[in-house]
């Protein structure tokens, strides 16, 4: 095996970036272990310029204790999002959460009021300013589909086999029974007779025996419950019939419900029933229009998003396998292969992505999880997406805190296997598939030299989180630390894989933002003389032409 100084050499050379973007120790030891220059120059500082200076670096607090626990190695790479609902609203709960990695709050708009809401963001706005967390704000759009009004009760009604059912969109007041209203006056256009009736993906179904005007009479062929807003979908010989067309994407709710989150700065939008590339690029321009830094995150959840999957996701900044309504679209087994599918094809466009529900869906009711759930969690961390996802679990289950801890456990545990599956097979390949390729080789070039070099982490100075996001696509061994001088960047980074997010000001002097980096979290004591980093930057001097940068997209410090 060459020695890692010639290997070095080597993934240096092509680039000629060694001195362009790596301030890597000098390579004459044999472990690489010599202390990094600036981290000398600590012990020089006074601790009161310590403290002052301290203020200016916001780590994340949960990271903070994570790696001074921990180590490096140690810190979790899978991001965690959680539904928000009456269980967890408190400022405590979401305080617990937040301890117990709550990286993104998610916001259902399709439940409660816009004040609920509201006061919901502000609680966390005010744990991340008052407590030093880093937790950013989803809100997740209500969307159009078809699904029941009112079946005649509160909770759930079960249909027996063989019963007649009437599915109408007439208005009624009182009970009516073996009577269900759909939310939607074309629910049945195009619907023959013989068709199916699928009740949430298959908790129920029904024949449909006769059409009559708006409504539908059906037979009862495979018994199950009805739940308050179950979906339906029809199906004829083996086949969804397809009927989400009609259905705006953007409802007048929707609109405001957006309008709403811009302006209590949300980070995230999540649009539900994304049918294809035009309507993420709709509500991406008239972000732009209002000079709005929100990152728009499409919800893989139709068959038709499912045929315009490549485009979606090249329009969006990010994905979430909506696997509740998928799963009433496409038939159940095929739900795994998709959604490997959708991981694959994020990491090589590079766009986050999120798993979503039913992951622990037993712990709603029960203080475990089932084996197959922990096996289906340790799957999503198999095929690296960047973050799980709970729902009911965090929003209405007795046992939030701890499914939040059971996601925790089982990435960390799956994590540590894919970093020795890593050690054998090298990096998963993703390909060269990036317009910008000068960055894509720097980052996939990096995250080799520090899996190869075993270095003890990533650190880069980024303005826009490009470097950083890049960099996490290639799901290196190590953490990576990004630094940045922008709030919403910092934000958008907390849904990325294995990404620290710190913000820091960062100067135009690369040497200066690294020694100073560094001198901090070692007095900090998040990092040790003796430590190896990989240090990667994509902030521009201001020496350096927006030309330049642009053929580079690289810091050239001269
Ligand atoms: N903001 C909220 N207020 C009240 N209940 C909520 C809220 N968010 C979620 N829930 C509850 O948690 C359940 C699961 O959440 P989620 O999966 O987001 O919604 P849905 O089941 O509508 O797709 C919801 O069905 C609802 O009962
Ligand atoms: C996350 C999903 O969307 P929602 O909870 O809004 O239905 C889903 O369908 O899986
Ligand atoms: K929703
Ligand atoms: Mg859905």
């Amino acid at each position: 095996m060459a020695s890692m100084a010639a290997e070095f050499a080597l993934l240096s050379s092509g680039l000629n970036f060694k001195k362009r973007v790596f301030n890597l120790p000098t390579t004459s030891s044999p472990r690489f272990k010599q202390k990094i220059n600036c981290i000398t120059t600590t012990k020089a500082l006074l601790q009161e310029e310590l403290k002052k200076e301290e203020e200016d670096l916001k780590f994340d607090v949960v990271k903070e204790i994570e790696l001074r626990e921990n180590g490096f190695m140690g810190m979790r790479k899978t991001k965690l999002v959680c539904t928000v609902g009456p269980a967890c609203s408190s400022y405590e709960e979401l305080e617990n959460l937040a301890l117990g990695g709550m990286n993104v709050a998610r916001l259902n708009m399709c439940h409660n009021t816009i004040d609920w809401h509201q006061d919901v963001i502000r609680k966390i706005n005010k744990l991340n300013l008052e407590k030093g967390f880093c937790v950013s704000v989803m809100i997740d759009t209500e969307g159009s589909q078809i699904n029941v009004l009112d079946h005649g009760s509160p909770s759930s009604v079960k249909a027996e086999e063989g019963s007649i059912w009437f599915f109408t969109t007439e208005k009624f007041d009182g009970c009516r029974p073996f009577t269900v209203q759909a939310n939607y006056e074309g629910f049945n256009e195009g619907i023959r007779e013989g068709d199916e009736l699928v009740v949430d993906g298959g908790m129920a179904t029904f024949e449909v025996i006769e059409r009559i005007g708006n409504d539908l009479r059906c037979k009862c062929t495979d018994p199950g419950l009805l739940l308050p807003r179950a979906k339906f979908s029809f199906w004829r010989d083996g086949k969804l019939v397809e009927k989400h067309h009609e259905l705006p994407t953007f409802s007048d709710k929707d609109w405001s419900d957006i309008e709403f989150g811009i302006t209590e700065g949300v980070d995230f939008i999540a649009l539900s029933f994304v049918k294809d590339a035009a309507v993420v690029k709709h509500l991406k321009d008239h972000l732009l229009t209002k000079n709005k830094f929100v990152k728009v995150l499409a919800k893989i959840e139709s068959l038709e998003s499912l045929k315009n999957l490549e485009e979606i996701v090249e329009a969006s900044d990010g994905i979430m396998v909506a696997r509740g309504d998928l799963g009433v679209e496409i038939p159940l087994e095929q739900v795994p292969a998709v959604q490997e599918e959708i991981i694959d094809l994020c990491r090589k466009l590079n766009k986050p992505v999120i798993i979503a529900s039913q992951l622990l869906e037993s712990m709603i009711e029960y203080p475990t999880p089932t084996r197959a759930e922990v096996a289906d969690v340790s799957e999503a961390v198999r095929q690296r997406a960047d973050a799980l996802m709970l729902s009911g679990e965090s929003a209405m289950g007795s046992y939030g805190q701890k499914a939040i801890s059971v996601l925790r456990m089982t990435s960390a545990r799956m994590e540590l296997w894919g970093r020795e599956e890593n050690q054998q097979s090298f990096l998963p390949q993703i390909g060269e598939s990036l317009p910008d390729q000068v960055a894509e080789q720097i980052c996939s070039c990096a995250c080799q030299m520090a899996n190869k070099l075993g270095v003890d982490a990533i650190l880069v100075y980024t303005t826009h989180g490009q470097m950083a996001s890049l960099l996490s696509r290639n799901r290196p061994n190590t953490p990576i630390f990004a630094f940045t001088n922008k709030s919403n960047t910092r934000m958008a980074l907390t849904l990325e894989w294995g990404v620290v997010p710190i913000a820091f000001d960062l100067s135009d002097d690369m040497d200066a933002n690294v020694s100073k980096t560094t001198r901090l979290m070692k007095a900090k004591g998040m990092m040790r003389q003796g430590d190896v980093i990989l240090v990667v930057s994509d902030v521009i001097p201001k020496s350096v032409t927006p030309s330049v940068y642009q053929s580079f997209q690289v810091v050239v410090i001269e």
